[in-house]
């Protein structure tokens, strides 16, 4: 094939339509710009939250199992409180933070986020400020029978809510994967039983949510599994799917009892005072999902 003779790069943009800027007549520089956010006027209500979602940013994660120390992609929510007298905030800043907080290379664990969240709050100069943030969470899982070691993930969730002299209030929670047996299938049918994959989804309030001792991501994690009819595992050989299946036949659950089950494992939990746990099930045997959900305070 001959050789393209091509033009030049910048002759190129030109070609597909790209021009030079305009002179302009409007200040460049940081100072003479107006600043719209900060210009005070009555602006009608005061708002309760306002700041940037979906912000993928990597995070330290401690953990209590192996990898003990990971890096995870975190997904944030941002929010401040908004006075009345105040157009808009200075959303840069949020960021800005939270690169402060890369460079510094802090380890993400609800005291730290709490600072995070009461720092944003101080730095917005606002009376409240809340951070989500969901990341995946890895740990090692180790085949029921030959004990082949392969590495699993389920989703975690911290929510922090920061209020000016108010005690912190946090969330925690996890999503795990587990297999569900359905109970009607076994009972009826001459042999088999039909089964799928659960989505256990569980947000918790503890008591006291800067000190929580135990790693609520497995504790959270281990309510769900332990009351499924088997876990998931990234490597199976034959002597573990024959143990994972008949685990599974072993142990049926509906929806219904998943949710009330990993509620009574919550329950008896010191440090949580509050929960809600879902439960969907992608059903094998239909296009449609099974869901059952329960919400319940100790106070
Ligand atoms: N408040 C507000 N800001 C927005 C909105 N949409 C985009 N922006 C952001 O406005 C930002 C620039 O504003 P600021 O963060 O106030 O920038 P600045 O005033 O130079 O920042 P400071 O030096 O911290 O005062 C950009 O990061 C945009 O992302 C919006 O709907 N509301």
């Amino acid at each position: 094939m001959s050789k393209l003779n091509l033009p030049t790069k910048q002759e190129r943009h030109t070609r597909f339509g790209s021009i030079q800027p305009a002179a302009g007549t409007k200040p460049t520089s940081k100072e003479l710009m107006t600043d719209l956010q900060n210009k005070p006027h009555d602006y009608l209500f005061a708002l309760d939250a306002v700041g940037i979602c979906e912000v993928k940013y990597p995070v330290n994660i401690p953990s209590s199992t192996s990898p003990t120390m990971q890096v995870s992609m975190a997904a944030f929510k941002m929010t401040t409180s908004l006075g009345r007298h105040s157009k808009g905030i200075n959303m840069s800043r949020i960021m800005e933070q939270l690169e402060a907080y890369r460079q510094e290379n802090w380890v993400m664990n609800l005291p730290t986020l709490a600072n995070f969240t009461q720092e944003l709050a101080a730095r917005m100069q606002q009376t409240s400020a809340e951070i989500e943030v969901w990341f995946p969470w890895f740990y090692e899982r180790i085949s029921p029978a030959l004990k082949k070691t392969g590495l699993q993930h389920s989703e975690a969730f911290i929510k922090i809510s920061y209020e000016k002299d108010c005690p912190i209030k946090a969330e925690i929670g996890i999503k795990a994967a587990i297999t569900t047996l359905c109970p009607c299938s076994k009972e009826i049918s001459e042999y088999s039983a039909h089964n799928q994959r659960g989505i256990v989804t569980i947000t918790a309030v503890p008591y006291d949510p800067i000190n929580v001792n135990e790693d609520w991501k497995a504790m959270l994690l281990e309510a769900a599994e332990s009351n499924a009819s088997s876990m998931l595992y990234p490597v199976l050989k034959r002597p573990d799917e024959k143990k994972v299946t008949e685990t599974a036949y072993e142990n049926p659950r509906f929806v219904e009892d998943m949710v009330r089950l990993v509620a009574a494992d919550l329950y008896e939990m010191e440090s949580i005072q509050a929960f809600t746990v879902e439960c969907r099930n992608e059903e094998s045997i239909h296009l449609h999902d099974a869901i059952a959900k329960i919400t319940f305070s100790k106070e």
